[in-house]
């Protein structure tokens, strides 16, 4: 069994991006990535902070934008537009969830879809769905990134993605059919999900629910993702545990990615990767190699 180093994976994704925003800059262009928050969910400020500092450390302008919890859609709308129209703004990130009295279909399909770095528009996801050259959602490019590090060729593999959110689950399946596998997208009505799991030769945990994926649901050997993120209680205090029991699942699975430092690290890496793109797509520039799917 081999643990998937995420965080040196997404250390050596961000190197990377690092020299392609060097290049881009000496023709005298920086990359910027806007991010908007909105409310203060204390879990979303700590991401969004980080997100900050490894944008500054690659080398690109960072725009925060903190707004009230209680701001009227329409103020948020308006400043996506100056986003779209500001030509030192390359990236925008909404940061999801938001509150329940805006819109969120509404608010990502406001974003230029050139500028839309989480990959999340229609238009995205429409070029995603063809085969056509879109940006691509960060967790699961990540996902894919380290899949094909560990694989090589994905072609023909049984592919199990557990969830079907728009962020996660399907842009996964998405990657993971463009790369050949044969997918299947599990979520809570799939009758014995037990067994269906257990077909898996590539296994992505994306629920929500701690620990929820035992290793007697793995087939011996198989290669293990878990993008689960979540907060528990542990002995009065709190720690991040994914969807996925790791110690029962790391004693038959051939590869599998820890929380934290798994998936996590490598959404943000992939962030800034796409952030780079959008900025040399923008500036008719050639795009960094083997930071896109
Ligand atoms: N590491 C990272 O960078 C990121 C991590 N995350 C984490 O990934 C996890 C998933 O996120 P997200 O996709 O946004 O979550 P959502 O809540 O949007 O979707 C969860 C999915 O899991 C399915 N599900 C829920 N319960 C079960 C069950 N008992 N059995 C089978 N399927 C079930 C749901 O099915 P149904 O559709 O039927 O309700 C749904 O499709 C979370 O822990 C989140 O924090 C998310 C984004 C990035
Ligand atoms: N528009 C939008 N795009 C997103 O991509 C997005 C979002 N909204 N909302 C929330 C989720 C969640 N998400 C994470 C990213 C990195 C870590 C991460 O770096 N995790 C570290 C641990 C961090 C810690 O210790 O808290 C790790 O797993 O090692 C976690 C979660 C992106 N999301």
């Amino acid at each position: 069994m081999s643990v998937i180093d995420g965080k040196a994976f997404a250390a050596d994704v961000r190197a990377r991006v690092a020299e392609g925003v060097a290049a881009v800059k000496a023709k005298g262009i920086t990359p910027g990535l806007a991010v908007v928050l909105v409310g203060e969910d204390p879990a979303s400020e700590v991401y969004v902070r980080n997100k900050g500092i490894q944008t500054r450390e690659a080398g690109m302008a960072s725009f925060e934008h903190k707004l009230d919890a209680t701001t009227p859609e329409a103020d948020l709308l308006a400043l996506i537009e100056k986003l779209n129209n500001d030509p030192a703004v390359h990236g925008i990130l909404v940061q999801l969830p938001l509150p329940g009295h805006m819109d969120a279909d509404k608010v990502i399909n406001t974003i230029n879809p050139a500028k839309d770095v989480d990959g999340f528009h229609i238009s995205n996801v429409g070029l995603l769905a063809t085969g056509q050259k879109s940006m691509v959602p960060c967790t699961p490019l990540g996902c894919l990134m380290m899949l094909r590090d560990k694989l090589g060729n994905l072609s023909g593999l049984n592919a199990v993605v557990v969830g079907r959110s728009n962020i996660v689950g399907k842009p996964m399946a998405q990657l993971l059919l463009g790369d050949s596998c044969t997918v299947t997208i599990a979520h809570s009505r799939t009758k014995d999900l037990a067994e269906v799991c257990r077909g898996a030769d590539i296994l992505v945990a994306a629920v929500g629910r701690p620990r929820m994926i035992p290793g007697d649901w793995v087939k011996p050997g198989a290669t293990v993702i878990d993008v689960g993120i979540n907060r528990i209680e542990d002995g009065g205090r709190t720690r991040l545990v994914g969807d996925v029991d790791y110690d029962s699942a790391a004693a038959v699975a051939g590869a599998i990615t820890p929380v934290p430092g798994g998936v996590g690290p490598m959404t943000i890496a992939c962030l800034l990767a796409n952030t780079l793109t959008a900025c040399c797509r923008a500036n008719g520039l050639p795009e960094p190699q083997g930071l896109t799917a």
